[in-house]
């Protein structure tokens, strides 16, 4: 039984007056049937780590260097996000793939690093309106997922968001038919490369607009394993209803 995940990615928001947030966070949900994942900005990892310890949220980051350490000014490493209590790493979300020009094979080295480090790597995949209305949704996730994981997975390391760009921060929501073919259809590819129980064990993160008034409907969608979620985790009224609904479908 795949343990569903309600992961907040504050991208480049918050500073260490919003990790009150995270006590209030905890407080809320005392004894989550779900994970709860925060993956604030990298300078808070470490505070943010220290404020929920021994609690049931966890720390991620939002990204990191495939190299263990060296001269690559401005980065870091998955064993330095490890030092400072992540457990989990999101990889080639579109904003980097777009600001940065990240690529799917250095996703692929990047999730390869966290994974070496004992994280969870949180990978990204999905389509732009332009690909969607081409019809070429199904193939551009495919090259994505094949392009972007290692060949050596564990089903516990690893998680999938699927996040159309069309639907981040935008307020649009995929109908919940799309969502799931998206969804049935990575399962689907995953059991394909890494059998049926790795793919079993994978869980799969819806991404894009995800709301308290629209998480109900999305996390009643066959192989959606929770939400990755962007500007409603900046705010407990915001957060937690989400993480109650995806608790309910649990
Ligand atoms: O990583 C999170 C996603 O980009 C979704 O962001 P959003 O919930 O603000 O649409």
């Amino acid at each position: 039984m795949r343990r569903k995940i309600a992961a907040g990615n504050w991208k480049m928001n918050g500073t260490g007056l919003d990790l009150a947030m995270l006590a209030d966070l905890c407080d809320r949900h005392p004894a989550p049937r779900c994970d709860i994942l925060i993956c604030p900005p990298a300078p808070l990892i470490h505070r943010a780590a220290q404020t929920v310890r021994n609690n049931t949220v966890a720390i991620g980051a939002q990204d990191c260097h495939a190299e263990p350490s060296g001269a690559h000014t401005g980065d870091v490493s998955a064993a330095m996000l490890a030092d400072a209590g992540a457990s989990a790493v999101i990889l080639g979300h579109s904003e980097r793939r777009q600001d940065h020009g990240e690529t799917d094979a250095s996703v692929r080295a990047k999730a390869q690093a966290v994974i070496a480090n004992g994280l969870t790597a949180i990978v990204c995949v999905g389509e732009t309106l332009a690909q969607r209305d081409a019809g070429d949704t199904l193939d551009l996730i495919t090259s994505q997922l094949n392009g972007s994981l290692p060949d050596t997975i564990a089903g516990h390391s690893n998680v999938i968001a699927y996040e159309p760009i069309w639907a981040i921060g935008t307020g649009r929501v995929p109908a919940a038919a799309q969502i799931g073919e998206v969804h049935a259809f990575i399962r689907s590819t995953l059991g394909q490369r890494f059998g049926p129980e790795t793919a079993a064990a994978i869980r799969l993160l819806y991404g894009g607009s995800v709301k308290a008034a629209n998480a109900a409907e999305i996390f009643s969608v066959p192989d959606v394993d929770g939400a990755l979620v962007g500007g409603a985790s900046l705010s407990v009224a915001d957060f937690s209803p989400i993480v109650s609904a995806l608790e309910a479908s649990a």
